[in-house]
């Protein structure tokens, strides 16, 4: 495994953690995965001298131990090259020996040049490419970059990543969904009346502004991750197993989802979404400067760190329902989960009809977990309404999202990994959005950080 830009955050703290997760939970056809593989880390930088102890540290981190650590840590090594220059990759495949996985960490415009490079090089015959997002700036872009790597090896081996694929929620969404008659029966428009995807979070920029902050919350969460996260609570049930039944379902339905169209689902706001960013505050005891004061933000970026939209599933199955996306940066007390709110009974013999505490059913990200909020009773009296909440915890496993993703890449099984269809019609969703944005149609609004977002929007 080639790992360009392998100097970059995303490496060391989930990428090379969850190749280790697959040594401590993996089964054994993931440890058969692992024999014999070398781990090449490369970027423009020299980081040659720590690069074993990355590795090393990155294993340790998931209580990875064992022959085939050994085994990995024996073989890694870094090539300082740029892969954006043809010379350079007589030594970035040098001793490559066998099957070859290159993994992009690296902007889109680095790898639409890299892939061109890649058409006219002699690599092995099974080689894969995996491309960590942002895959593209928008629908164009993309569409250009799926061409260009088609040109290099099939779509069938270019796996577009996202971990929150192998997220267990995400996952958890589509065992339980089309396993359950209860839930299975009741997943359409006549019975649920609105869909919440929300994955705030405590963390602020974290150093990332070289990236964050032409990106912002909007394309950074929400054209990627709750796009899938969406597709997997929506979708039709899969033909079957084979790894192109769940990405024609994923396909289908993000082909007729768009900014939502009906009454307004934001209060005092008519369109499809709110934009918003932190200024100074305070989160765990712990202060987090202006947004705009961090350091390699420019301020004249209107960068968004919340961004909320709106949209429609115009299908049979869920015409009418409100789709919600959220994510936000430094949110004191942040709600991660997909919450499917159900819509009132009909009829209730208290005449309160139609009325009443809707059922709740959350699927939590962090932890992964299951709660369903329902009305019932018990009291003295025969229809006595009381609220009543049950919840379990997923089954926890060792192996991490990105040990998702490193399983599906060394495996070749590109069911959790995002088509080149699917990752255009992500853009083709959000753009409208971002051109609306664009034209300064949505103001960019203020949260102080460690608050739950702007006093407005509740
Ligand atoms: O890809 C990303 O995801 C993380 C959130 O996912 P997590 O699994 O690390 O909780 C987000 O913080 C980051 O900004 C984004 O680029």
């Amino acid at each position: 495994m080639l790992i360009l830009g392998a100097s970059g955050d995303l490496t060391k703290r989930l990428l090379l953690p969850g190749i280790g997760s697959l040594v401590v939970g993996g089964d054994e056809s993931d440890l058969e995965l692992l024999d014999g593989l070398t781990v090449v880390g490369s970027g423009r930088s020299d980081k040659a001298d720590g690069w074993r102890d990355t590795v090393a540290a990155a294993f340790e981190q998931v209580g990875a131990e064992g022959d085939r650590v050994d085994a990995i840590l024996a073989s890694t090594k870094y090539v300082q090259a740029d892969p954006t220059e043809p010379d350079d990759w007589k030594r970035l495949l040098d001793g490559v020996d066998g099957d070859l996985v290159v993994y992009f960490a690296l902007p889109p415009s680095v790898v639409v040049k890299v892939a061109g490079i890649l058409q006219d090089i002699d690599l092995p015959e099974h080689t894969v490419l995996a491309i960590e997002k942002p895959f593209g700036d928008d629908a164009d872009s993309a569409t250009e970059l799926n061409e260009e790597l088609v040109k290099v090896v099939p779509e069938g081996r270019i796996h577009r990543v996202d971990h929150f694929l192998g997220q267990r929620a995400a996952l958890a969404m589509l065992a339980t969904r089309f396993n359950n008659r209860l839930l299975e029966s009741s997943w359409n428009a006549d019975q649920i009346e609105r869909v919440e995807i929300v994955y705030d979070e405590k963390l602020g920029l974290e150093g990332r502004a070289g990236y964050y902050d032409t990106a912002g919350a909007l394309r950074d969460m929400l054209q990627s991750h709750l796009l899938q996260v969406l597709a997997v609570t929506t979708c039709e049930a899969p033909a079957g197993l084979d790894p192109e039944h769940l990405r024609d379902s994923l396909a289908a339905v993000l082909a007729v989802t768009q900014p939502w169209t009906g009454a307004p689902v934001f209060p005092d706001t008519d369109g499809p979404s709110r934009r918003a960013r932190y200024t100074a505050g305070e989160i765990d005891g712990k202060s987090l400067p202006d947004y705009t004061a961090e350091e390699g933000v420019d301020p004249d970026h209107e960068t968004e760190t919340l961004a909320e939209i709106a949209l429609e599933v115009d299908n049979a199955r869920w015409a009418g329902v409100p789709f919600v996306l959220r994510s936000g940066k430094a949110i004191g007390d942040p709600a991660n989960e997909i919450r499917v709110t159900y819509r009132p009974v009909r009829f209730r013999p208290d005449g309160q009809s139609g009325t009443g505490s809707a059922e709740v059913l959350r699927f939590g990200f962090k932890p992964p977990r299951i709660e369903f909020r329902f009305t019932s009773g018990g009291g003295d009296m025969p229809f006595q309404l009381d609220p009543v909440e049950v919840s379990g915890a997923l089954p926890k496993s060792p192996v991490t999202e990105y040990g998702e993703v490193v399983r599906g890449v060394l495996g070749d099984d590109p069911t959790l990994s995002i088509r080149g269809d699917v990752a255009v019609q992500c853009w083709r969703i959000v753009q409208p959005i971002l051109d609306a944005w664009q034209r300064g149609e949505v103001p960019l609004d203020e949260y102080p950080a460690g608050s739950g977002g702007p006093s407005s929007w509740s």
